[in-house]
């Protein structure tokens, strides 16, 4: 049997503000460094023992991460960042605050952009100061890899083949994976490997810095999923993911 664990950054400055973040670079919140130090204690709690770590380029993520590791002594091990991590690319919905998108677009509609399957956000264009390939990180991308506004299928169609090609083999090979991203990374992964459908996928919300233990069979599908910490508390957490306007202290 094989485990890997998933963790999402811990809360940041725009998941406070309520604006959408997607590649945006924010930091994190005080609140966020906390829990993210809370998580790195959790996972002392548990017989893991990470060897190599994955992240995405966005400071959000590997804050957290680094965290995470110093809290388990473990700031040493190797570390593997990726664009192919990042959080879903919002498109020009980057920036925007939630509760006045959906006052101005209807609830229904950012509903879909947040959580549909295939509904992609708003796109930007090259022209906009947001895209990716005037930031020195994703120079090398090519046209076709460099996203205007994605979807979640679109999320998945980068993550899953990383996942593929770079985290499946350490796994196999016996490490302790820690991947530590973002709300619709995760989403993405995590649809793929529990074969979430289309429909149910639109209920999945990630909470901020829990750590979420996986049990894989030989095949690497998964036995079970557990969210690390009192049960309540993750509640609450994933409670504020589906209604962001509802920030808990
Ligand atoms: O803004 C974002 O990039 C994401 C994650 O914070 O938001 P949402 O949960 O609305 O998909």
């Amino acid at each position: 049997m094989f485990k890997v664990v998933l963790v999402r950054h811990g809360e940041s400055i725009w998941n406070q503000e309520n604006r959408f973040t997607g590649w945006t670079d924010v930091d994190l919140t005080e609140k966020g460094v906390r829990e993210a130090i809370k998580a790195g204690e959790l996972l002392k709690k548990v017989p893991y023992e990470i060897d190599i770590a994955f992240t995405s380029v966005l400071k959000r993520a590997i804050k957290t991460l680094n965290y995470i590791l110093d809290a388990n002594d473990l700031l040493w091990i190797p570390i593997h960042k990726s664009w192919k991590l990042n959080e879903r690319h919002y498109g020009a919905l980057q920036g925007l605050n939630k509760q006045e998108t959906a006052e101005k677009y209807g609830a229904e509609q950012v509903q879909l952009w947040r959580r549909s399957f295939d509904v992609p956000p708003l796109q930007i264009t090259a022209e906009d100061d947001r895209y990716p390939q005037k930031d020195k990180r994703y120079g090398r991308l090519t046209e076709q890899e460099i996203p205007l506004g994605e979807s979640l299928k679109d999320t998945i169609a980068r993550v899953v083949p990383y996942w593929e090609a770079e985290i499946v083999p350490q796994i196999k090979a016996g490490k302790k994976v820690l991947v530590v991203a973002h709300g619709n990374s995760l989403r993405a992964l995590m649809k793929v490997l529990e074969e979430i459908s289309d429909e149910d996928i639109v209920d999945l919300n990630i909470p901020t810095a829990v750590p979420i233990l996986y049990e894989l069979d030989d095949n690497l599908r998964p036995l079970n999923r557990h969210f690390l910490g009192d049960e309540e508390r993750v509640q609450e957490k994933i409670d504020v993911v589906a209604n962001p306007s509802k920030i808990m202290e």
